[in-house]
């Protein structure tokens, strides 16, 4: 790798001209991808399938899971209506995806020796998307996922003669204990390679005592992780062209390659569903707080953007980039609140176990207050109810997992942050229109309303694979209520 001079000058002439530059970029290129079976990293492998069918190799990094092979694992993604449009495109796009076994919890990913020489060897572009995204990790799981991990990638880049660009994932939230953040990487208190070295011979139990000092005024491991995440990135990047990719709250697709699809329960979806179905009916939440959604598709445009522009401009220093929606066009929690519900007037939820009607509370003990009426009495009655027709009590027990997602998610929905774009808005400007509009990440032009019944729409078609043809029924069952 290196900084060595390679300016794609036949890119360049066509700026302005009627092709992408940017899909000419990825053309003919070896591409790793980790977390390429998350929701973020199925997008970005849809995205550039699409648009540079003629890229030469995606290797994914990834684990057999939930008792399927990596084969079968590729077989499915490349299978659902998500790739429909890439096997028109790019009918051989089972032969361009080369999945490499790898787990990142293991010294050196757990990698067979002759993969590894493959990678280092052929690898161009590296978009680093695998983390822990979870809220309740303990720490030292998160730390190996999001901090060692992403020290390990990069040991792994700085030997890949051919590597011209790293993209590492991180997450606007890495410095939410800030209220103005610019794209800058924040220093941690401690030194990353201490807590490394630390999780190495400190037990368990230890840990589990020391966490809530070390992630100090972070509301958890994931963002505490993600942001030591970024300095390990800017301290070991060495003669690598790298960049950071910070999204907000990722939401469904906005417009590509279909608008709402969605296949995860994080940020906004599983409360939307919950909502939908009638369990949650009240939430700790403040109506005026920005809600910083950003939708997949406009975060996947942004990253390619980006190693696009890194490997090509090669900025002296690591360029961070927002991805943010709250200073360009900005909602907040009631007006997407009131949109979710005015959605599912129009399109129900099946088998509703309550008519969906939440109330926006910010005020604590109004919400004990709702969380008593709202959701344990019901619970608590039709139990009850289970119990004397003899079947098997559940509700009580899904509401104290529901209450306790929402409790963990608060954080996120009573306040608001500020996000400088600088960068982000630097990079739009430097592509030409073709790129503009091919690789759109210009949240401006989001219609929220639009925006939010769609991914209402996707939740049921692609969450809950509900049937549109039930909507009658459906809206039936809540008429009863
Ligand atoms: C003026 C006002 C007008 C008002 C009208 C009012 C109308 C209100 C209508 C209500 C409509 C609501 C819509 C808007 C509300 C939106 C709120 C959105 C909040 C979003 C905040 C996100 C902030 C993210 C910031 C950081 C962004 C990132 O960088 S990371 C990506 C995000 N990561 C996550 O989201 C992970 C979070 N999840 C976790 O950490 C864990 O899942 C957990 C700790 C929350 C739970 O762990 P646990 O071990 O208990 O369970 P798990 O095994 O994971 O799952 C258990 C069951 O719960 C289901 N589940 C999982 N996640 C969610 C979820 N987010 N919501 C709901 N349910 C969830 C899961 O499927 C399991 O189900 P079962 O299998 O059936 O048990
Ligand atoms: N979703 C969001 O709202 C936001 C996400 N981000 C960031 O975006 C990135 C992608 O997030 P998202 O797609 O939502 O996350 P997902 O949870 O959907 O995907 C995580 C990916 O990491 C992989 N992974 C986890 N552990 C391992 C392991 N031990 N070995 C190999 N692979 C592993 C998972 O593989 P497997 O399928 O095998 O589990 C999966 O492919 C992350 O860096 C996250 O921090 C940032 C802001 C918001």
């Amino acid at each position: 790798m290196g900084r060595e001079r390679n300016l794609f000058p036949e890119l360049s002439e066509r700026k302005g001209g009627t092709m992408s530059t940017i899909a000419a970029f990825y053309s003919g290129k070896s591409i790793l991808i980790t977390g390429a079976t998350g929701f973020m990293g199925k997008v970005l492998m849809e995205k550039l399938f699409r648009t540079s069918p003629d890229l030469k190799v995606i290797y994914i990094l990834m684990r057999p899971k939930a008792g399927q092979t990596l084969q079968q694992r590729v077989f499915q993604i490349l299978n659902s209506k998500l790739f429909e449009k890439v096997k028109e495109v790019c009918p051989t796009v089972h032969d361009k995806i080369r999945a490499i076994y790898a787990d990142l919890n293991q010294n050196d990913f757990a990698i067979s020796r002759e993969d590894m020489q493959e990678l280092l060897s052929c690898t161009n572009i590296i978009f680093h998307c695998a983390a822990t995204v979870r809220f309740d990790d303990p720490l030292r799981h998160a730390v190996q996922l999001n901090v060692t991990a992403t020290q390990q990638l990069l040991l792994m880049a700085s030997q890949m003669p051919k590597l011209e660009a790293f993209i590492h994932i991180s997450t606007a939230f890495s410095n939410c204990n800030l209220t103005h953040i610019d794209e800058v990487v924040y220093p941690c208190p401690v030194e990353p390679k201490k807590i490394i070295d630390s999780m190495e011979w400190l037990d368990d139990s230890i840990i589990d005592e020391i966490t809530p000092k070390l992630i100090g005024d972070q509301p958890n491991t994931y963002t505490y992780t993600k942001a030591l995440g970024e300095m390990v990135v800017q301290q070991e990047s060495g003669n690598l062209n790298i960049a950071i990719v910070r999204p907000s709250i990722v939401g469904a697709t906005w417009q590509e390659p279909f608008p709402g699809w969605v296949d995860n329960l994080n940020g906004p979806s599983g409360l939307i569903i919950a909502a939908g179905k009638g369990f949650l009916r009240a939430i700790k939440a403040t109506p005026m707080a920005v809600a910083d959604l950003i939708p997949v598709d406009t975060v996947v445009n942004l990253t390619l953007a980006v190693g696009w522009y890194t490997a090509v401009h090669r900025p002296k220093s690591t360029l961070v980039y927002h991805c943010t929606s709250g200073n360009l066009n900005p909602c907040n929690w009631g007006k997407m609140g009131f949109q979710v519900l005015a959605t599912f007037e129009k399109i129900p939820f099946e088998r509703a176990f309550r008519r969906p009607n939440a109330d926006f509370t910010s005020n604590n003990f109004m919400n004990q207050y709702w969380n008593a009426v709202s959701h344990r009495a019901p619970a608590i009655i039709y139990d009850f109810y289970l119990r004397l027709t003899g079947r098997k009590p559940r509700m009580t027990k899904l509401m104290n997992r529901l209450l306790r997602t929402t409790s963990m998610l608060e954080y996120f929905i009573n306040r608001s942050w500020e996000w400088s774009t600088y960068n982000t808005e630097m990079l739009m400007s430097e592509l030409s229109p073709e790129d503009q509009r091919v690789f759109n990440f210009d949240v401006r032009q989001l219609n929220w309303l639009e925006y939010i019944e769609n991914y209402v729409l996707g939740i049921k078609k692609y969450l809950l694979k509900e049937d549109m043809a039930g909507i009658p029924e459906a809206k039936q069952h809540l008429k009863r209520f």
